[in-house]
């Protein structure tokens, strides 16, 4: 269904939203899972590293877990697809690498990327909220198939440092940061998930639900959420203070 609305910022989700979730489950996640092993034996004095191992250890209740109960957990959690934060910090960390080294480059559907370029060129602000954390998400936007897209983005949240996505609090602390505390209204959050969209919604943001066939949350729907099948039904236009 086509959308026009006026906007300072358009906070943009991933997986589900401008890109397939297809992908990340056959081909991400599998690059992660078969190197954890590597990263928690040889790289445990990263910071990052040993911050999401000691978060993995506080979530399991068992300070002295050594790395098999570690990549054991990371592996249960991948499995039901857990949006856990020192997991997304671990992958973070293994597909930077990945895409640094050309053995990944990311996903965007069709529509995307010339939206994206579009409503940048309109003066609207681009920023990013996914659960992937920040290093991941800067790594997919400088690797796309159309090459580096990381100028057209601002800010990029994760659930590290913002909180969890489905928690208004998240987008309050994310609209503070944008310098948007007091006009919510004029920021606008692109995702598939309603509970996403809800949480958003509640922190006054504008909604647009986006629905793809053959993505997980596209028979569920975005409940009473304005929404849109692809990128090129939104329409937006920068709003002045
Ligand atoms: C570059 S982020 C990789 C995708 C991912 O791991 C993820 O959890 C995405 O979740 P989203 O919040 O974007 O639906
Ligand atoms: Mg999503």
């Amino acid at each position: 269904m086509s959308q026009a609305l006026t906007v300072d910022s358009v906070v943009l989700d991933i997986e589900g939203t401008t890109s397939a979730t297809g992908f990340v489950v056959d081909v991400l996640y599998p690059y992660s899972r078969s190197r954890f092993g590597a990263l928690l034996s040889e790289r445990s004095g990263d910071p990052d590293v040993a911050r999401a191992v000691a978060q993995v250890r506080e979530e399991l209740g068992d300070p002295s877990a050594d790395n098999v109960r570690i990549e054991k957990a990371l592996n249960a959690w991948l499995d039901e697809d857990r949006k856990a934060t020192p997991l997304k910090t671990l992958q973070g960390v293994i597909w930077s690498e990945g895409f640094a080294r050309g053995d990944l480059v990311s996903h965007f559907y069709d529509d995307v990327i010339p939206a994206l370029r579009t409503w940048h060129a309109a003066g609207v602000r681009l920023h990013v909220y996914s659960s992937g954390s920040v290093a991941a998400q800067r790594a997919w936007f400088r690797s796309s198939p159309e090459g580096d897209l990381l100028p057209l983005v601002e800010g990029l949240y994760d659930t590290e440092n913002a909180g969890p996505k489905q928690d208004p609090a998240s987008y309050r602390a994310i609209a503070r940061a944008l310098g948007l505390a007091e006009a919510p209204e004029r920021v606008l959050f692109l995702s598939d998930r309603p509970g996403e969209l809800d949480a958003a919604r509640e922190a006054g943001w504008r909604t647009v639900g986006v629905r793809r066939p053959g993505e997980p949350y596209y028979e569920q729907g975005v409940g009473d959420h304005a929404q849109a099948g692809a990128f090129d039904e939104i329409t937006l236009f920068r709003s002045t203070p």
